[in-house]
């Protein structure tokens, strides 16, 4: 069902899913390539490495969007498949988040289709039957952080110039309340309510501190270390482990499916009004201004 949809809206958003390639890597292993997302499968058998491709940021569009949910509904429906390395193939950042752009100057239409594309990723992410291991190989700020906190597991690279966090206020937005019931859940509460309402970016060690990562690791370590963690995580038995998942995950799932389409129509109250508009665009053009 999200599959067709997904089709459906990658070809309303002009993508041809016919020029998805599969290609033998050096050890034989076949390799999936769309545009925007990369799966390996890996040395460890079962598992498969997805790497974000959206160059310059892997900022989450409609298009990479589709593409991601498209990946992981098709690992998950091939059986050799049990679990999933998140990483980035763009130095440096594992993801800018939502991409701003979707959310600027332009239809509610629009903003409904897109908003629900971000509400489909994070459901299939969260309550995914795979065993999902981040490998956080660079700056993950708001939507990039919660890819990340949707993770069963957490390796960050011990580079003090990567920030995580989930910084909506610093934009000018409010943090939507599934993004906020993730964090809670990971860090707990009281620690969210002053990382959400300052909108903070935390530098590994403290990132690491506050729970929101597993495990901090040299950089050139960080996919080899979820490699051997997703290993550990392997040696339970699918079945139990996934029911385990779902009993303690459910229920902030099921506050987001409850609610999904006031959701989306707050979504596009909130962002159509015209000083939400205007602080978006000054956030973008200080992106801008700070090259120069
Ligand atoms: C009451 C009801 C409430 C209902 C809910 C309502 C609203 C909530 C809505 C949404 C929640 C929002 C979630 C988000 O994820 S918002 C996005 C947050 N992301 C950020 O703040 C990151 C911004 N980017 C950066 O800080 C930096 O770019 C970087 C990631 C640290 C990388 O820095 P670097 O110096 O390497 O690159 P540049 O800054 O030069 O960027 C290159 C290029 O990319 C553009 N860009 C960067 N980030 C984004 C983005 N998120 N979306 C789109 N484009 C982005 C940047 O502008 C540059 O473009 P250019 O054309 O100038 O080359």
């Amino acid at each position: 069902m999200a599959l067709a949809a997904g089709r459906a809206m990658l070809m309303r958003s002009g993508v041809r899913l016919g020029t998805q390639a599969a290609a033998r890597g050096g050890n034989g292993a076949r390799r999936f390539m769309n545009h925007r997302v990369v799966v390996e499968p890996n040395t460890v058998p079962g598992v498969a490495v997805i790497k974000f491709k959206n160059p310059p940021v892997n900022s989450l569009t409609l298009e990479f969007l589709t593409e991601f949910v498209i990946c992981l509904e098709k690992l998950e429906n091939d059986k050799t498949f049990r679990g999933v390395v998140l990483t980035s193939d763009c130095p440096g950042i594992f993801s800018a988040g939502l991409d701003l752009r979707e959310m600027c100057g332009k239809n509610p239409a629009h903003y409904a289709e897109y908003w629900r594309a971000v509400q489909e990723m994070w459901l299939k992410v969260y309550l995914s039957n795979l065993v999902l291991v981040a490998a956080i190989n660079g700056t993950s700020p708001a939507g990039g952080c919660l890819i990340a906190l949707s993770c069963d597991y957490r390796v960050l690279a011990d580079n003090p110039r990567y920030r995580m966090g989930l910084n909506e206020t610093l934009l000018g937005l409010v943090v939507p309340f599934w993004f906020k019931d993730t964090l809670v859940n990971t860090i707990g509460h009281r620690a969210s309510e002053r990382a959400l309402q300052l909108g903070l970016l935390f530098p590994p060690a403290e990132a690491l501190q506050l729970g929101m990562v597993d495990q901090v690791v040299p950089e050139d370590q960080v996919q080899s270390t979820a490699l051997s963690v997703m290993t550990q995580w392997l040696a339970i038995p699918d079945h139990v482990r996934q029911l385990t998942k779902n009993m303690i995950r459910k229920a902030t799932a099921d506050h987001l499916i409850k609610h999904q389409e006031a959701d989306i129509q707050n979504f596009i109250n909130f962002i159509s009004r015209d000083s939400i508009q205007k602080s978006l665009q000054v956030y973008l053009e200080n992106l801008k201004q700070k090259k120069h």
